[in-house]
């Protein structure tokens, strides 16, 4: 194939930015299939989306990526390397760390639907990093499609030239050969040095159970060949390469990566955190004198405690933990000792989805049981002696009397919304203690800014923006700064104990209606017990809230009337499955939702 006329200037490293469902796997595997990366049975799925998890959910979560060959009309055979990224506003983080291997984005815009407000966020991220943004305007088959107006949009709020982009339908084929020919004009091949000493991006790092640690690098001076050895800057490790080569997108190896290429390095590491994302590999025998820049650091939003529910899961849940944050870098977790829960981490995220994804996997792939408990922000709380403390678990609060001051992260928050939508949005946003700071109209769009407390969006915000819209409204949010904020500590008592796994901090002006809210999620969620449970949620001393769990013996077989045996037995089992996932506090059964229960109450 490609190898034996290697040049440098044909190489073209690229991502794809765009909104979740603008069609960017549709389009990823138009491309692979145009250039005969697979075979038709293999194309029968998207190929890119590879986690389980992610084809459920039909997001795209890690960062991969894929080399193709395509033959240009101008008759030269170009090597196009290119590198997924996630689409949700929780992962902005994944994107410009694959950005950064690449010389050029397409922006893929949906001309039925027209810009929104995530692919925005990261199409300034790659302007930034000085990458040639190309548009393309995808779905032009669907009748609804306004290719001018979505490229007069582009112009409008993104800022970028866009009357003459790309059309294309990537469900159809039409347009896909324009594409790659605009990839090959446009973006710019690879600078780098082929004599200078190695250094190579690590874009991504994973744990394979055979070959031990994975890495996805772009080579931006030098070459890398197996059997060299090799060191990973940071740590000053040394290695032995065993393998490198590329996805096409199936591993292919090749014993050799040069200047501008992206592709996979294997070398036996078996430590997990031996090759950390953002590191620089170079050689042993000529050493570069610099690690490159890496991509920026991103920390945690939001904290939740995870504890396994059988204790005896524990080392294979810090290992686990271990191997997800070795390509996640904004996973974050410490252990944490819960008295109703146990031992188990505390954990931070950069989201709601992050979490629900890491919870699911350390589920799924590590067949973890776990309790998870509702997530919080990190506060910050000036104490009456003049000290200041982050607080990221409702427990550490100090005492009333000991504060001063709590203060709280705020965010601001970018919607684009279609104009008949706007007064739902402002609504929503000003339920949610938000500021509006600005509006501008673009169209039949609407821009607005707003300053919102960070605990408030994290929650449910994105979920109910979406249903006050019908899809329509987009967001981007980051932080901006603490603010005062008359926030209290509610605690939930079962039975008179209080329940560490249950506190949450909150506005004092929704702590009586929360309070209230979360007693009767309660009481619905726990199962009636052979004696009475009373719940109370309490400010203090000062009691809010009341319910009471009626006693009762929930015979579930008496239904089956006769002899039916198997029926019984699978009723039984049923029963039991359901309750696997109870944790007991004292002498009460308190199962899974009781936990979150926090989230549902989140008006
Ligand atoms: N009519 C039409 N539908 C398309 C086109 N491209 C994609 N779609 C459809 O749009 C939906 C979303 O496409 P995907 O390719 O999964 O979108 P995505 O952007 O990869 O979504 P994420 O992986 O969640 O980020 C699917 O139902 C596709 O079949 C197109 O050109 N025309």
């Amino acid at each position: 194939m490609p190898d034996k006329a290697f040049k440098q200037s044909n190489i073209r490293n690229f991502s794809i930015i765009a909104h979740i469902d603008h069609g960017k796997s549709t389009l990823s595997d138009r491309l692979i299939a145009h250039c005969g990366g697979l075979t038709d049975r293999e194309m029968a799925e998207q190929v890119l989306d590879s986690m389980d998890i992610e084809r459920e959910r039909g997001i795209t979560i890690k960062a991969q990526s894929v080399t193709l060959h395509y033959t240009a009309r101008d008759g030269e055979t170009y090597q196009l390397n290119f590198i997924d990224t996630p689409g949700h506003v929780d992962f902005s983080y994944e994107v410009s760390r694959s950005l950064a291997g690449c010389e050029g984005a397409l922006l893929v815009v949906d001309a039925a639907q027209g810009v929104e407000a995530q692919t925005l966020a990261n199409c300034y991220t790659a302007i930034e990093m000085d990458l040639e943004v190309v548009p393309v305007l995808n779905k032009i088959d669907l009748p609804q499609a306004d290719p001018m107006a979505v490229a007069q949009e582009i112009e409008d709020i993104v800022g970028i030239e866009a009357v003459d982009a790309v059309q294309c339908s990537a469900k159809t084929g039409i347009g896909i050969e324009e594409v790659l020919e605009r990839i090959v004009q446009t973006i710019p091949a690879p600078d780098g040095d082929v004599d200078a000493p190695v250094q190579a991006l690590i874009i991504d790092s994973w744990f394979d159970n055979y070959q031990g640690v994975v890495s996805l690098v772009r080579v931006k001076n030098g070459t890398l060949r197996a059997g060299d050895k090799m060191k990973v800057m940071s740590t000053g490790q040394s290695y032995q390469i065993d393998k490198v080569g590329f996805f096409s997108p199936k591993p292919t190896e090749t014993g050799i990566l040069r200047t501008g290429e992206v592709g996979f390095v294997i070398a036996g590491i078996k430590e997990i955190q031996g090759a950390p994302v953002g590191d620089t590999l170079t050689l042993t025998k000529q050493p570069a004198e610099k690690p490159l820049p890496g991509f920026q650091k991103v920390k945690p939003q939001v904290y939740a405690g995870m504890f396994p529910i059988s204790s005896d899961d524990y080392e294979n849940f810090r290992d686990a933990l271990g191997k997800l944050s070795l390509n996640d870098a904004s996973l974050f977790y410490e252990p944490e000792n819960s008295a109703a829960l146990g031992f188990g981490f505390r954990c931070g995220f950069l989201g709601m989805l992050h979490m629900e994804i890491i919870q699911e996997r350390l589920e799924r792939e590590y067949d973890i049981d776990l309790i998870t408990t509702a997530p919080t922000v990190v506060y910050e709380v000036e104490k009456t002696d003049g000290s200041l403390v982050k607080v990221d678990n409702p427990v550490n609060l100090p005492a009333v009397n000991d504060i001063e001051t709590i203060y709280e992260p705020i965010v601001e928050a970018n919607i684009l919304v279609p104009q008949e939508f706007l007064g739902n949005v402002i609504n929503l946003c000003v339920e949610k203690r938000g500021v509006q700071t600005k509006m501008a109209y673009h169209g039949k769009q609407v821009a607005v800014t707003y300053e919102l407390p960070m605990a408030e969006v994290v929650m449910d915000f994105f979920d109910r923006l979406k249903s006050t819209s019908r899809g329509y409204a987009s967001l981007d949010y980051q932080f901006k700064r603490f603010q005062a904020a008359d926030m209290v500590r509610v605690d939930i008592l079962i039975n008179g104990d209080r329940v560490d796994a249950l506190a949450m901090i909150t506005h004092r002006e929704h702590s009586q209606s929360r309070g209230r809210l979360l007693v009767d999620k309660m009481r619905e969620l726990i199962p009636r017990q052979m004696f009475d449970i009373a719940i109370q949620a309490t400010i203090g001393n000062h009691v809010i809230a009341r319910s009471t769990v009626k006693q009762l013996r929930k015979n579930v077989t008496a239904k089956c009337y006769g002899g039916d045996v198997s029926r019984k037995k699978k009723l039984l089992q049923r029963q039991k499955e359901g309750k696997k996932r109870m944790k007991q506090l004292g002498n009460v059964e308190v199962p899974q939702e009781a936990f979150l229960a926090v989230l549902k109450v989140g008006k």
